[in-house]
């Protein structure tokens, strides 16, 4: 059976793709830092396949390359890796953002990226044709916009990182993949606006966001793709979502 290791798969997109690749018969490792939503997820997904969750917090690398060093052995070799965890904060123009904020956005979606990517290379070229690692970048990492900072720069590392890696595993079969999601109904403006409920409800209100099963329909989608197909990076927006003008500051 492939097995798929999935980083922040206790809401959102990640808890989504672990019931997408469950229904498919994927062994799972699944990761994040709320335990009790894991062991949630073990019971329900535990029924059809072989789950194994680690509280893993992705910005500790110690405890990142610990986790994956001490995989049982029918969690290993690694056929796909899903590096999903991530965050945005701080929606306030830049000049208004508390550093912390920044740094905690740099500390997950950057280095908790490269600490996961690093521990599981290994395990990945072991699988050798087929294996893939998809990282979770965003519109927001190709497209600016006022708020978005250093979450969109976090995300434009993703994307570049995406493709540099591409050229490091040519030979390997491993591939390697950006999918960049825009507006999706999760936690993540919840999140991003430390817990403002009315909000995430005002953002997602009236229009037709993504919703988590829509990316995990991706995810899957190209985790599964015939082994000689790579697909660089993959921009999925809601029809109801465009680019804006450009804003022109006048006297
Ligand atoms: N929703 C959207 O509009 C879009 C989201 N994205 C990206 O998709 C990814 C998933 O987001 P989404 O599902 O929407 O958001 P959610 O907030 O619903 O889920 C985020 C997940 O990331 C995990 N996570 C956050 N910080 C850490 C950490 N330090 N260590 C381990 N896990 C962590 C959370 O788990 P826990 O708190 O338990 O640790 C949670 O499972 C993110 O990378 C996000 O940037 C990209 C484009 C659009
Ligand atoms: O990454 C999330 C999508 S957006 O909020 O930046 O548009």
């Amino acid at each position: 059976m492939p097995i798929a290791m999935i980083t922040g798969a206790t809401s959102g997109f990640g808890r989504a793709s672990a019931r997408r690749f469950a229904a498919a018969g994927w062994s799972l490792i699944l990761t994040g830092r709320r335990t009790e939503r894991l062991d949630a997820l073990k019971q329900e997904l535990g029924k059809q396949v072989d789950v194994l969750t680690i509280t893993l917090d992705v910005r500790d690398a110690e405890a990142v390359a610990d986790a994956v060093a001490s995989l049982p052995s029918n969690f290993r070799p690694l056929t796909c890796l899903v590096n999903n965890a991530g965050l945005a904060l701080a929606p306030e123009p830049a000049q208004k953002v508390d550093l912390k904020d920044w740094h905690t956005m740099i500390d997950t979606n950057i280095t908790g990226l490269v600490n996961v990517t690093h521990a599981a290379l290994p395990l990945l070229i072991e699988t050798g044709a087929g294996a893939s690692i998809i990282n979770l970048g965003s519109v927001a990492g190709h497209w600016p916009y006022p708020g978005g900072h250093v979450y969109g720069a976090t995300k434009a590392f993703v994307e570049q990182f995406t493709y540099n890696l591409r050229c490091d595993l040519l030979g390997t079969g491993v591939r390697v993949t950006d999918i960049a999601p825009g507006m999706a109904e999760t936690e993540f403006t919840l999140v991003r606006t430390k817990g403002d409920q009315a909000a995430s409800d005002k953002l997602y209100r009236g229009t037709t966001p993504l919703q988590a099963e829509d990316i995990a329909e991706q995810i899957y989608y190209v985790a599964t793709l015939p082994d000689h197909i790579n697909i660089n990076r993959l921009e999925v927006m809601p029809t109801r979502q465009a680019w804006s003008a450009f804003n022109i500051d006048r006297d």
